[in-house]
């Protein structure tokens, strides 16, 4: 019998024995309920275990199969899911206030004319403060719990949107900015373990993915909000920065009546709270099994590991900590640095590049590109319990790969057809002439301070100049033919800002629309989903600040460095570099992901005792769910010696 099979046979062996011991328990205190529930699931284990008799061979299959069905009807009770979805507004607020900036400045530079310096520091601070929020996150988490940390998150939230609304000066807007960036950070590393930590272990995957879908929602919700208040050019911005806080004051409220992370609770020593918590969580489902290996991977932990001297440390001389925290950070970095959120920055101009010309409809189509990234993130969710991270995240990576490289191709074609700049007008006197110098529209268009103008003949570029771009709106010229919009039609010309028109154009569009397809299942959600599993208790706070501390460091690099690098290496050469680190990460996950799936988050851990990058060797272990059969039955019992916090 090969070494899997016969784990198989054992974990059955061990479920039925199990299974008979709640019986004999739950005989001397009668529950006629409870008792029929249990006796179902005997009787269907018993007469599998018959018809295994009489058939002869395979039937440890059946007796799996019939206790498997079984441990699917327990229902989950509908709590989890609101305990998921409440904290996953913190995922909402994430992508909202990440999102909904680029719009909102559109209008804020105008009205406060805002120079570079300033619109930058307003896009960055946020990403920054969430840095270094995640990173103290850890420590929040650790000493005041799950819970403290969504409360304080969603109070900052809704403060910072507060002072967004009413701001009057560029200074009270950078401070709201700081706040709702601190608030982001918080919950982007508290949402995920907290979620993983409520979750039966079935579910886990999917209800932790759900953050990400969340995150993506409010990306999505974000641009429609940019589009339809981009009308409202006056205070137009106050609606969209403002709005963030109605989700951040129901999450707030919701928090006050939900409840601490049972985890947490026990490692604080606070038994009794965290059994009924978990009880309440598990429904019709026994407990026991699930409390005591939690109490005693808690013991055990301590035993091996120690408990002095500061967690990141004894995580890095610890080796499967050491190694769980170099998965996780790697995982995180691979993310950013595939570039979705310059992808996603740079929708609009790709699908202008694309044909589209009308500004506001580029603008609408970007919402079309977040809700891409929204519907696809759907499908992460509803893949993730079944193919399982590893195989998820690594499809994803390598469609994402492929993706980067048409969207590289896309450009490079377009750069290679790049027009001629035909038309060299004299630029007014006092006005900058830098733009008149350029020979092709492709070094127009690398420089921010200039678009490119044409005529079209058929389909036949003629009469292009390259003029100053208009500082106040990016939709015009600065002075001469693409001036303003009367003029676009009188002269019948074209402006191009950003892009230059070429018949490759559609290999970049296909190459956004494979590029969203690929990443948002999996390694849009993964690396938050592997991170709230991949550490065990003691660890979890920092190894979850560590990582989205890192996701967001490679966030803000990403994003600063893209304009010049795509001067440097032109736009293509940039996308190309993408797609060279994520075939990196491609290597990195095949080589060190090993499959959470359907684990307990007390097994976990034991994933990480090989050397590291030797994982993909045992890649998945579907015959273990057996081990989380449930018993129908009553469910809180007062633990005779779980004296530590009756309340
Ligand atoms: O997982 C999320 C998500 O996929 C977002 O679309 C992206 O903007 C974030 O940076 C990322 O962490």
């Amino acid at each position: 019998m090969s070494r899997k099979a016969s784990e198989n046979v054992e974990y059955t062996l061990r479920s039925l024995s199990s299974l008979k011991g709640e019986r004999r328990r739950k005989q001397q205190e009668p529950d006629a309920a409870s008792a029929a529930g249990e006796r179902s699931l005997l009787a269907a284990a018993e007469s599998s275990s018959s018809l295994q008799s009489a058939g002869g061979g395979g039937g440890v299959g059946d007796l799996e199969r019939a206790a498997r069905q079984q441990f699917q009807q327990d229902e989950t009770p509908a709590f989890v899911y609101v305990v998921a979805v409440f904290s996953a507004l913190g995922g909402f607020l994430f992508g909202y206030d990440t999102g909904v900036v680029s719009g909102a400045m559109l209008l804020l530079k105008r009205q406060l004319s805002l120079d570079a310096l300033w619109q930058e520091l307003l896009v960055s601070s946020t990403v920054g403060a969430a840095a270094v929020s995640a990173l103290a996150g850890g420590a929040l988490n650790g000493v005041f719990g799950r819970r403290a940390a969504i409360l304080l998150a969603s109070a900052l939230f809704t403060a910072g949107s507060a002072v967004l609304a009413a701001a009057n000066s560029k200074e009270t807007l950078l401070a709201g900015r700081l706040v709702v960036g601190l608030g982001i950070g918080i919950a982007s590393m508290t949402v995920p373990v907290y979620i993983a930590e409520v979750s039966p272990p079935n579910l886990r995957g999917r209800l932790v993915t759900v953050n990400t879908l969340f995150i993506t929602g409010g990306q999505f919700f974000a641009s429609v909000v940019d589009g339809a208040f981009s009308y409202l050019q006056k205070d137009g911005w106050r609606y969209m920065l403002g709005l963030a806080a109605i989700p951040a004051v129901i999450q707030f409220f919701g928090f006050l009546f939900l409840p601490e992370s049972p985890r947490w609770l026990i490692q604080k020593g606070q038994t009794q709270k965290a059994r009924r918590i978990l009880s309440q969580m598990r429904g019709n489902q026994t407990i026991d099994e699930e409390y005591d290996s939690i109490k005693n991977n808690i013991e055990e932990e301590e035993k091996e590991v120690g408990s002095a001297g500061p967690v990141i440390c004894r995580m890095l001389s610890y080796p499967p900590t050491r190694r769980a925290l170099i998965v996780g950070c790697g995982l995180q970095m691979f993310q950013q640095l595939s570039g979705i959120n310059t992808v996603m920055y740079y929708s609009a101009t790709i699908l202008q590049m694309s044909g589209v010309e009308d500004d506001r409809l580029a603008i609408w189509l970007a919402s079309v590109t977040a809700f891409t990234n929204f519907i696809f993130t759907l499908v992460g969710v509803w893949l993730v319990e079944k193919v399982g991270r590893r195989k998820l995240t690594f499809g994803s990576l390598a469609g994402t790969t492929i993706a980067l490289i048409i969207l590289a191709l896309g450009f490079l074609l377009s750069a290679q057809v790049s027009p001629r700049i035909t038309f060299k007008p004299v630029a007014p006197s006092g006005q900058n002439a830098t733009c008149t110098r350029y020979s092709y529209c492709n070094e127009c268009m690398l420089d921010p301070d200039c678009g490119f103008c044409y005529k079209m003949n058929k389909s036949t570029i003629i009469d292009s100049s390259c003029v100053p771009v208009n500082k106040a709106s990016t939709n015009e010229a600065a002075w001469g033919r693409c001036e303003n919009e009367t003029k676009f039609k009188t002269e019948e010309v074209f402006w191009a800002y950003n892009f230059c028109p070429t018949p490759y154009s559609w290999t970049a569009l296909l190459g956004l629309i494979l590029y969203l397809v690929f990443f948002a299942p999996g390694m849009g959600p993964m690396p938050w989903t592997v991170n709230s599993e991949i550490y065990p208790l003691w660890a979890r706070s920092t190894g979850n600040a560590c990582s989205s501390g890192i996701n967001w460091i490679f966030n803000v690099l990403v994003s600063l460095t893209f304009l010049h690098t795509a001067e440097y290496l032109t736009y293509y050469g940039a996308f190309f570099l993408y797609a060279g680190f994520a075939a990196v990460g491609l290597l990195f996950v095949y080589g060190c992901l090993p499959e959470t799936k359907g684990k307990k988050l007390e097994e976990i851990e034991s994933l990480f005792d090989n050397r590291l990058c030797t994982c993909g060797a045992s890649d998945s272990d579907e015959g273990r769910y057996i081990e989380y059969i449930r018993v129908k039955g009553s469910n809180y019992h007062l633990s005779d010696n779980d004296a530590s916090d009756v309340e």
